[in-house]
């Protein structure tokens, strides 16, 4: 069911998003054909992951140009329309890189855009295929025990993507080699990506998994309870230092002390050369309501405010193995 899952697609006319605010519980879609329509989708998280809002950008500039002709639009009006997208979250490089892939192509009209971020879908949905198979035979190569325990962080999926996954494809790739026992899939708070994406997703596919608190990941890899950790990445620096999802590198620094592999899968996209340290990636900062409340419900006292970092920064010397589309290097020299 979810092998062919599109979290974002082209119907022609508009862009389409799977609403991933209102999942598990229900899976609906909205058509998206203007610009504050998309900016709004991009920051509520009603399409979210890396790649996926590398093709959400993409299209979106095909949006913007014909939103320009609706309404009159002047080449000034359109760039700034086009800057809004490109600038909606700032952490994920896929964003500003899918939209400054089809920009060249705005001279050959909406089509020559169209048509380009069809490629950056369909390499997308390659790349993610070859993360899979990578890194599932890195960690065959480097863990004995069998059937695999894997751990987490956030969501991976086909929902992140254009398809299939970067690490919960590599989960996905080591389920079809029939090599997986069970997946701990950390709940990741305060948006619950992984108790409600990644659980939805591995569900549908009867992939034995186990959904915990984020405070349980050290606990669960210091027991010995999970023999690896796959995450994905928003990020990665020249250095190799990796930004996702909150609560990443305290999982990288459990597995570091637990002697066990900690693998980030992303596609080349993620990688960000002109960006040289973690340090200066910009980390987004949410809204303190998203901590304050869980299911619209205040939970904090009214004199409370409340640190909201989306994302974190492991430093390169923690990852035992970046793995994308090119291959598999290890920056932390396991
Ligand atoms: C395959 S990239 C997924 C990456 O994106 C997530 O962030 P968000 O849900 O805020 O878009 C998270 O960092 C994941 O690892």
């Amino acid at each position: 069911m979810t092998d062919d899952l599109r979290a974002v697609a082209w119907t022609g006319t508009a862009l389409r998003l799977i609403d991933q605010t209102v999942l598990p519980a229900r899976l609906e879609y909205l058509d998206v054909e203007d610009v504050d329509g998309l900016v709004a989708a991009i920051t509520t998280l009603t399409v979210r992951g890396a790649p996926a809002l590398g093709a959400a950008g993409a299209y979106g500039v095909a949006i913007a140009l014909l939103q320009g002709v609706r309404e009159g639009w002047d080449e000034a009006t359109a760039t700034a329309a086009i800057a809004r997208v490109r600038e909606a979250r700032p952490t994920a490089v896929n964003l500003a890189g899918g939209v400054d892939r089809v920009l060249p192509h705005v001279s050959g009209g909406v089509e020559a855009v169209l048509a380009e971020a069809d490629r950056v879908v369909a390499e997308d949905l390659a790349a993610n295929r070859a993360i899979g198979a990578y890194g599932a035979d890195w960690i065959l190569a480097r863990v004995e025990r069998r059937p695999l325990r894997v751990l987490t962080h956030c969501n991976t999926g086909a929902l992140a993507t254009a398809g299939w996954g970067t690490a919960l494809g590599i989960v996905r790739e080591l389920h079809a080699r029939g090599v997986l026992d069970r997946v701990y899939v950390d709940e990741t708070r305060p948006l619950l990506q992984g108790s409600r994406l990644t659980a939805w997703e591995l569900a549908h596919e009867g992939i034995e998994h186990y959904v915990q608190a984020d405070g349980a990941a050290a606990g669960t890899i210091l027991r010995g309870l999970a023999d690896v950790a796959v995450i994905g990445a928003d990020r990665v620096a020249a250095n190799g230092d990796v930004a996702n999802k909150i609560g990443s590198v305290g999982v990288a620094l459990a597995c570091a002390d637990a002697g066990i592999p900690f693998v980030v899968a992303a596609p080349t996209t993620t990688l960000d050369p002109g960006t040289a340290r973690g340090d200066d990636i910009h980390i987004e900062e949410r809204a303190e309501e998203e901590i304050l409340t869980v299911a619209g419900l205040r939970v904090a006292p009214a004199a409370s405010r409340a640190h909201n970092p989306a994302f974190d920064v492991t430093p390169a010397r923690l990852v035992s193995a970046l793995v994308t589309e090119a291959g598999v290097t290890t920056p932390a020299g396991h």
